[in-house]
């Protein structure tokens, strides 16, 4: 589902004629196989969330090329980039980045709305995703008058409204309280067995990254698989 070949990424800064780059990622090789829960750890300041950018097409990558999917989408213009992750990939970020002139159900139809679906269409969609969430009785309020938990799964609904194979977490659990987050991970969970729904959680959170069947950490921009770390340390035991 996610390919990744010999990504490097820098970013320039500075003012005109005094540009200076400073290098991210240093090369990145990694393969999320369909139906598979990838998770991310690692420092601060690691190059997590520029990995996640680059996947979700919000950056481009200084040299190496990225499969989606089976697609290649280094070379895909904004546009075409703006129709692939309506389709193919869902976003659920820490402060959720949900519309705040917007009811928790504007939010939540908005996909659908951009993909020029119909009023009955989308009405049944979204009173189903609702309901399917438990927050069917909060379809009229805004954002700043629902709860973090709540917040969170109107941002999920709007995330898989159109039931992309992909889904992209950058610290989904990083404003919830630990109830909200073992639902959210079991939520997570069923999502994946259900719909083969793919992964990728970035997290500092232990027990959301133990949820990974693929386990991976970011060190000064260079990527590791943690599982195969401890498989490899018992093969030399
Ligand atoms: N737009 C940008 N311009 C310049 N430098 C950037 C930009 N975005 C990120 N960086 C730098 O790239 C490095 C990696 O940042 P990134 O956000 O990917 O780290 P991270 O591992 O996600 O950290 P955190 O866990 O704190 O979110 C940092 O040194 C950061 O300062």
């Amino acid at each position: 589902m996610i390919e990744l070949n010999r990504i490097k990424h820098s970013f320039t800064l500075g003012r005109k004629g005094n540009e200076r780059r400073v290098p991210v990622l240093h090369g990145i090789d990694m393969r999320v196989g369909k139906g598979e829960i990838a998770t991310l750890v690692g420092r601060s300041g690691s190059g997590k969330s520029t990995l996640l950018h680059l996947i979700g097409g919000f950056l481009r990558p200084t040299e190496g090329s990225i499969r989606i999917g089976g697609q290649d989408v280094t070379a895909f213009t904004e546009g075409q980039w703006a129709d692939f992750r309506l389709s193919h990939i869902g976003f659920v970020f820490q402060n959720f980045q949900l519309i705040p002139g917007m009811t928790a159900y504007e939010n939540i139809e908005l996909p659908l709305v951009l993909r020029g679906l119909s009023a009955s269409v989308r009405r049944n969609r979204v009173k189903e995703a609702m309901e399917r969430l438990g927050i069917a009785d909060y379809a009229d309020h805004y954002p700043a008058e629902l709860s973090g938990g709540q917040q969170q799964r109107v941002g999920i609904a709007r995330a898989l409204i159109l039931d992309p194979p992909l889904l992209l977490a950058d610290e989904p659990t990083g404003s919830l309280d630990s109830e909200n987050e073992e639902q959210f991970l079991r939520l997570l969970r069923e999502l994946n067995e259900e719909r083969g729904l793919t992964l990728l959680v970035i997290t500092h959170d232990e027990r959301v990254a133990a949820i990974g069947s693929r386990r991976f950490r970011m060190e000064d921009g260079l990527l590791s698989e943690i599982a195969a770390e401890a498989e490899k340390e018992e093969a030399l035991r």
